[in-house]
């Protein structure tokens, strides 16, 4: 019993309209207003949402909602859950219904990062258009792209979403972040889909909650274009264009309104699990990624 795919992602923001003008002018997603206007909806699918970004007194990243399969699954893992001791809040029924959701759950990993869990998505099938062209966004089954969350607790974490969620191990890197300074511990996890991870748990802290998010897109040249429009709108583009080692992927990162990174990429490997080794590495990038963050990672 395991997680699906990781369905959408929660923000806070003291600034809805900077998020907005950076969703479709810099993103090139859509804002979908039918589930409300006082948070802000954005469309990367035929989901109604996949970010929901509440208004508040602070820029941080609030949660990551995960999609399990079906009640037997929500239900084992809930259990699971609470058998290690982990306080589970049961969501009634209206933040079900804006989560567009049968059943919705939430509970917060060991290192107090919050995560949701839902099964019995209601689907409206609603059109994506972008407001830029981005041809489209790679989801459905693979889920909204992927997560990296500060973990400083990272073998307690690890445990959690392997042991208890059941994430699968994809691969580990040791990451260097100053010469002489001890590394920092990297896993990438998958659920059940050929995503090569939608979760990697990176052994530091985060003032915003988050390291980065990936959405992932259908062309390189859909990945161009958005490197256009960061120049265009003057958002800090935090590493280069460069192909990853692991999951192959060709991308860059942008620095969002949130504080945390957003990695856009294309060309990700999809993974037959059935004939995959997991593996451990220190080499990032084939190519490119420079990173230059606007203040120091320690
Ligand atoms: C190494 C790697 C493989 C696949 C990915 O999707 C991916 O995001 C990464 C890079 C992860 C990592 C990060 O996001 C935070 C800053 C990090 C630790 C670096 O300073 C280099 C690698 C970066
Ligand atoms: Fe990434």
């Amino acid at each position: 019993m395991t997680v699906s795919s990781l369905g959408y992602i929660g923000i806070e923001s003291t600034n809805l309209e900077e998020w907005r003008h950076f969703a479709t002018e810099v993103l090139g997603v859509m804002v979908n207003t039918k589930l409300g206007e006082d948070k802000l909806y954005l469309q990367i699918d035929d989901r109604a949402f996949r970010m929901v970004i509440t208004p508040g007194n602070t820029d941080r990243f609030l949660f990551a909602g995960w999609e399990l399969k079906d009640t037997a699954h929500y239900n084992s893992v809930i259990a699971n859950l609470e058998a290690a001791g982990h306080h589970v809040e049961r969501c009634g029924k209206d933040l079900a219904d804006s989560r567009c959701v049968k059943e919705l759950a939430r509970t917060l990993d060991p290192d107090g990062n919050q995560l949701e869990l839902y099964h019995g998505r209601v689907n409206d099938y609603d059109l994506f258009n972008s407001p830029q062209g981005v041809s489209g966004f790679v989801t459905g089954n693979m889920g909204m792209g992927h997560v990296v969350l500060p973990t400083p607790s990272l073998a307690k974490c690890h445990q959690f979403y392997t042991e208890i969620l059941g994430f699968q191990e994809t691969d580990y890197m040791d990451v260097e972040l100053a010469p002489s300074a001890p590394t920092k511990g990297l896993h990438f996890l998958h659920c059940d889909n050929p995503r090569h991870h939608s979760l990697a748990l990176f052994e530091i802290g985060h003032p915003a909650g988050l390291i980065h998010m990936m959405l992932e897109v259908k062309s390189l040249d859909d990945v161009g274009y958005a490197l256009d429009r960061c120049k265009a709108n003057s958002i800090h583009v935090t590493a280069s264009l460069g192909r990853h080692t692991n999951d192959r992927m060709v991308s860059f990162y942008m620095r969002s309104p949130s504080g945390f990174e957003i990695e856009f990429g294309c060309d990700g490997w999809q993974v037959d699990w059935d004939n995959f080794v997991p593996t451990s590495s220190r080499l990032q990038s084939f190519w490119g990624h420079e990173f230059n963050f606007p203040e120091a990672l320690s």
